[in-house]
């Protein structure tokens, strides 16, 4: 298995009559050598505001940065296949600030292993993770076991969580996904959650493969 999948790379010109495409550019390079380092800073950013009682004029202080910020963003939109907030594969989670951001050890048609720090921006409640994250986390993770094991883009048609423990935060985590059948279409992903020996959660997921120009 490579710690990276292999992506086939396309123009972003190619005509797909789908909205979700077989193939994309990836990338290494868009958004600059520092991209990584932004969407760090963004990812603090949202922690930080999680856990911070700021005062009054904090907040207005914030709030006017932010708005500057925004504002320099806004002439430079691009479309989901050329943003590099899910595209630039060197990143953890593919640099994709709406996913928790984990690194992928390995990865290959027998599965992918990875591994995940829950951090204040994924507060459940009482030091817990949320369980909407852990699915997220499940979801992407099984979707790429499914791409990998088929040579196919996939979509969700079920995912079940089962949560056998609490998933702590600021603990490394190791997460695994991996194709326990294929029938025709149909791609039956299993996965699951650890930190250490201690099981906190397990995923049982259906993934269809997408026909010729599917959405
Ligand atoms: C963007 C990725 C970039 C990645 C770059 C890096 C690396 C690339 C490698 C890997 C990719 C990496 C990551 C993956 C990324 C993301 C993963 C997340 C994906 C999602 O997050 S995606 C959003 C949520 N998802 C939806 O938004 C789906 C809405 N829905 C539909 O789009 C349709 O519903 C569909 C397509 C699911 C099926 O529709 P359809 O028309 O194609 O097929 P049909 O209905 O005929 O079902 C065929 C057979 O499945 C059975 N079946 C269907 N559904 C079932 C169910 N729920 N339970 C039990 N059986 C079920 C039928 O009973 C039949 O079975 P049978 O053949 O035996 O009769």
């Amino acid at each position: 298995m490579s710690a990276q999948p292999d992506v086939e790379s396309s123009s972003a010109s190619d005509a797909h009559e789908g909205g979700f495409r077989p193939t994309f550019d990836v990338s290494t390079e868009r958004g600059g050598p520092n991209y990584g380092k932004f969407v760090g800073q963004v990812r603090e950013f949202m922690d930080r505001v999680r856990a911070a009682l700021p005062s009054a004029e904090l907040t207005d202080e914030l709030l006017a940065d932010l708005k500057s910020m925004n504002a320099k963003l806004v002439d430079f939109e691009t479309d989901e296949w050329t943003s590099p907030s899910g595209t630039r594969i060197d990143l953890p989670a593919r640099g994709n600030i709406t996913l928790p951001p984990y690194d992928i050890v390995d990865a290959g048609p027998d599965g992918v292993d990875a591994t995940i720090t829950f951090t204040r921006f994924n507060l459940g409640g009482n030091g817990a993770a949320h369980g909407g994250f852990v699915a997220l986390l499940f979801d992407d993770l099984g979707g790429m076991a499914a791409a990998l094991n088929i040579e196919g883009i996939c979509r969700t048609a079920y995912l079940k969580i089962d949560y056998r423990s609490l998933t702590p935060l600021n603990s490394e985590l190791a997460v695994r996904c991996w194709v326990d059948r294929v029938e025709g279409r149909k791609v039956y992903v299993r996965g699951t959650l650890h930190e250490g020996d201690r099981l906190c959660a397990e995923m049982d997921a259906l993934f269809i493969k997408l026909k010729p120009g599917q959405p």
